[in-house]
């Protein structure tokens, strides 16, 4: 395997001796990706603590970005750089409003945020002997160049990473739930995600304990959970669920999934149980640790594209611990379209023992279930 030796953020030889070198496959991405999402949380999480009202801006699409978003994409990205200069990224945000007048302050503010978080020495929960330290400040003009690196238009062939350096902006605005998410895709497959929540209690059954964990997944190799705060690795299986006892993990915004069909699907299937609310993609990491056992993401009516960033990492997790990601009509979603999931209209994602029991109560509440 070769071992990028290319500066900093490099995964150097020297970290690899008989007793830690692993040659599992993907191991380097794994450890890599796991760096960056830890020192974009840790960016993020003080970004919450300092923002200030005019450091966020209204997208097009009327959703919103802040300054954390743009300096964690900026470092994820410089960071994949290092040691995969070839992979291409699919990235949520673009610098294209930072690099006119207007942009001036929120750009200062970024750059600033993205050099503090790339010079920082190790982060909380980093493993010295992989080797990964912390890097050299990069000029305003590299770092709008490494946001838009995130422009690759993805596709069916070929390696690429999907980034959102913040998903459920929402919510992180709110002090709720939000997620550092990052995927590697090769050929169109998911091969590794990596969700970083530092709002997420590590245990759910103590909402009020310790906060803050990482989740984890390499094809074929398992979904780990691991807190923030360290790096002691738990494997996460769905436990099975009888379609009654289900909890319905659902968006916290109706505006992006459909409330009310999610209730109706949940009458039909005998769920008692209110549904847990959350935004991100906080929610496949809660459902590959046995939260809830299915999540719901139903189309609201608007033609909307799901985009393959919200989906990547979180559909590999669910699949490493045993469960089945569909859209809500049953088609495996399809991250080899370009920057969307085209045709894919919402989520189903549930064990294997409730899936298809799920799908046909989506079924009879949209009215899609064909006449026997
Ligand atoms: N009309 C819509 N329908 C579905 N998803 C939408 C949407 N508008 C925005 N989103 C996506 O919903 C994501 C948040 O997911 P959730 O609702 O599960 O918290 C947003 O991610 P960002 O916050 O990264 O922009 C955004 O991409
Ligand atoms: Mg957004
Ligand atoms: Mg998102
Ligand atoms: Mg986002």
């Amino acid at each position: 395997m070769r071992i990028p030796v290319r500066g900093i953020f490099t995964l150097t030889t020297r970290s690899y001796s008989s007793t830690t070198m692993s040659t599992s496959q993907f191991a380097l991405e794994r450890q890599l990706g796991l760096s960056a999402v830890r020192r974009a949380c840790a960016l993020t999480s003080s970004v919450f603590n300092k923002l200030i009202k005019n450091e966020t801006l209204t997208k097009g699409d009327k959703s919103p970005v802040t300054v954390g978003d743009y300096a964690a994409q900026a470092l994820i990205s410089v960071m994949l750089k290092n040691s995969f200069p070839q992979d291409p990224i699919v990235g949520e945000e673009d610098a294209a409003e930072l690099r006119v007048e207007e942009g001036r302050v929120l750009r200062e503010r970024i750059i600033e945020l993205a050099n503090e978080a790339l010079v920082a020495p190790f982060v909380e929960g980093d493993k010295p002997e992989w080797g990964i330290g912390p890097g050299q400040a990069k000029t305003s003009a590299e770092l709008l160049d490494a946001i838009d690196r995130g422009n690759y238009d993805g596709g069916r062939t070929g390696r690429m990473w999907t980034i959102d350096p913040i998903d459920g902006t929402k919510g992180f605005l709110r002090g709720e739930q939000y997620a550092v998410c990052l995927s590697l895709l090769v050929d169109a497959r998911v091969q590794l995600g990596i969700i970083g929540c530092p709002n997420l209690p590590v245990d759910a059954t103590k909402p009020d304990g310790e906060r803050g964990c990482i989740f984890v997944a390499v094809r074929g190799q398992g979904c780990q959970q691991i807190p923030l705060s360290g790096y002691t690795e738990t494997t996460l299986r769905m436990p099975a669920f009888t379609p009654s006892s289900l909890n319905t993990l659902e968006s916290v915004e109706a505006l992006h999934s459909s409330h009310s069909t999610a209730d109706t699907i949940a009458s039909i299937l005998g769920i008692t149980r209110p549904p847990l609310r959350m935004d991100s993609q906080a929610k496949y990491g809660c459902l590959a640790r046995g939260d809830g056992g299915l999540y719901l993401r139903m189309p609201t009516g608007v033609g909307y594209r799901e985009k393959i960033w919200d989906h990547a990492p979180g559909a590999i997790l669910v699949e490493e611990a045993g469960g089945i990601v569909t859209d809500s009509r049953g088609v495996p979603l399809d991250f080899g379209l370009g920057r969307t999931l085209g045709e894919n209209f919402g989520v189903v994602a549930a064990g294997k023992e409730v899936h298809a029991a799920v799908l046909d109560a989506v079924q009879q509440a949209t009215g899609t279930k064909a006449k026997v």
